[in-house]
């Protein structure tokens, strides 16, 4: 007899038909093959500078979380951005429904518990994160690597608070001073691709900057991430 065979086509693979860019040449996220990474050759260093002492915002957005800088100063410059300097947006983590499964990028096959993305725009080029995150040299994210080990305490002071964000649209304001320099692994050896926003309209905007080194959180505050907010629901 034929079993009735019903494919439920969601996520990624719907997203073609409501989002054209979704089908680019520059999707990410991708996986990294080391061994096909070229080196650096003479690229300049990769410079940033966050302030520290502003109130920022810790929303969720329906997935994981996202902390807005309310546009207080930052830069990011150097390294593959040429000339132009960005500013830090937003920075946003992914992370599993399954423990050691949450990171976007992989890199040699190999996937990470979670991964954080601090999103900047072309300051010098546009006049809005809205008109950046729509130009090839528009955006700029930094990815970082979570894996499970010591407790990250920089971090800590967003996951303290998602007991308060555990629905969809939900916002609370701190100001705790913050560094995100802080969320940046010590060595900052970086793989570097042109590639796209990762959520819908998946548009092909983003100069990614993937640091190789992965940063360590703790095993608690991956269950509280994976808790308060698997895609927007309080689980
Ligand atoms: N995971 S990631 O690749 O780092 C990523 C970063 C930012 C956004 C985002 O800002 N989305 C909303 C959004 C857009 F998708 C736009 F295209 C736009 F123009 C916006 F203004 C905007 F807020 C989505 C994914
Ligand atoms: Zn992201």
């Amino acid at each position: 007899y034929l079993v009735p065979v019903v494919i439920l086509i969601v996520g990624p693979a719907t997203w073609v038909e409501k989002f054209p860019e979704a089908r680019g040449t520059r999707q990410s996220p991708v996986d990294i093959v080391t061994s096909r990474a070229s080196s650096g050759g003479s690229a300049p260093p990769l410079v940033w500078r966050y302030s520290v002492n502003h109130p920022r915002s810790v929303v969720n957005p329906g997935y994981c979380w996202r902390v807005d800088e309310n546009g207080y100063d930052s830069e990011l410059r150097g390294g593959p951005l040429g000339s132009d300097v960005y500013k830090l947006q937003q920075w946003h983590c992914h992370w599993g429904s399954v423990n050691g499964e949450g990171s976007e990028h992989t890199v040699d096959g190999r996937a990470f518990s979670g991964e954080l993305h601090l999103v900047h725009w072309n300051t010098s080029k546009y006049n809005s994160f809205t008109e950046a995150a729509g130009q090839p040299d528009g955006l700029a994210v930094l990815g970082v690597l979570l894996m499970v080990g010591s407790k990250h305490d920089e971090l800590d002071k967003v996951v303290r608070l998602l007991p308060y964000i555990q629905h969809k649209g939900d916002k609370v304001t701190f100001s705790e001073p913050l560094n995100p320099a802080n969320l940046l692994p010590k060595r900052i050896a970086y793989w570097t691709y042109p590639g796209s926003l990762t959520t819908p309209p998946c548009t092909e905007s983003v100069t990614w900057i993937l640091f190789k080194e992965p940063v360590q959180v703790s095993a608690e505050q991956v269950r509280l991430n994976l808790c308060y907010y698997v895609n927007g629901k309080n689980v």
